[in-house]
């Protein structure tokens, strides 16, 4: 292995396990991966973006359901009051409001069916692997470890502020409407993870709890990693499995 953490041997005050949670992510999260730099550096196609767009899609529409999951499994109330609210922010409390609509806004600007986004039909198949197993992961696993899964969060704000940034400076397809979800996304990240990394501090106190919620986020950051890897293997190399989506897609689905 090339990058070993620290071993936990024993329990760490709640300022020395923060600390491996973020050298988690300082290792591992999808802002080192080389789709990210060649996306937010203006070196992908437009279908390349595309491609993207598409099937991060079934990321987001899958991020209420795992919520829902583990709101299922919260038998204090004051912890479900606030895991609710993250279901709100993807669903909205109408049609066409909350960040699953937003991220739709994006696959119209840049010009991608719906109907087909929607049924995920044209993603990548390991897409559906890592999101699902994240799903999977928050349903099966004690609770502390799901909600520690949630802390790439942590990371997210810097991605998302190189990719808004990188993204309107290098394509002429994307405007600031385009990226609306990006806009949204920060703050509410934020109050999220000031929430989830209080709880993780306050009850991951044993080894055996600390590395298991250390293992759930590394588990994590590979969902995020996964999918990454896909879309380079399927649409930089070349290597598109059967029923992937292509430009020649737009117009065939209905
Ligand atoms: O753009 C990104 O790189 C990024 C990363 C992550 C993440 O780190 O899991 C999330 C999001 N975005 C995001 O938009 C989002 O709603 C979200 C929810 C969660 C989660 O695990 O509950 N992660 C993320």
């Amino acid at each position: 292995m090339n990058d070993p953490l620290p071993r936990i041997d024993a329990p760490l005050t709640p300022d020395g396990l923060e600390a491996v949670l973020r050298e988690v992510g300082r290792r591992r999260y999808h802002d080192r991966h080389p789709f990210h730099r060649r996306l937010h550096g203006g070196g992908c196609t437009r279908a390349e973006v595309q491609a993207w767009a598409l099937n991060r899609y079934l990321y987001q529409a899958a991020i209420p359901r795992k919520d829902a999951t583990i709101l299922a499994r919260m038998e204090d109330p004051a912890l479900r009051r606030a895991w609710r609210q993250r279901i709100i922010d993807h669903d909205g409390e109408a049609e066409g409001e909350g960040g699953i609509a937003r991220w739709l806004h994006l696959t119209d600007a840049l010009g991608l069916n719906r109907a087909l986004v929607v049924s995920g039909r044209a993603a990548l198949p390991a897409t559906h692997f890592a999101v699902e197993a994240y799903v999977q992961f928050c349903a099966t696993r004690p609770l502390l470890d799901a909600i520690a899964s949630s802390l790439t969060e942590l990371f997210s704000p810097r991605v998302i502020g190189e990719r808004v940034s990188g993204m309107l400076a290098h394509y002429d397809f994307v405007d600031d409407r385009a990226l609306a979800y990006f806009t949204a996304r920060p703050p509410q990240a934020e109050r999220d993870v000031i929430f989830a990394l209080d709880h993780v501090r306050r009850h991951a106190t044993t080894v055996e709890t600390q590395r298991a919620v250390v293992e759930a986020l590394i588990f994590k950051t590979g969902v995020l990693w996964a999918q990454l890897d896909a879309l380079w293997h399927g649409y930089v190399t070349g290597q598109l499995p059967p029923g992937a989506w292509t430009p020649d897609d737009e117009g065939v689905w209905t």
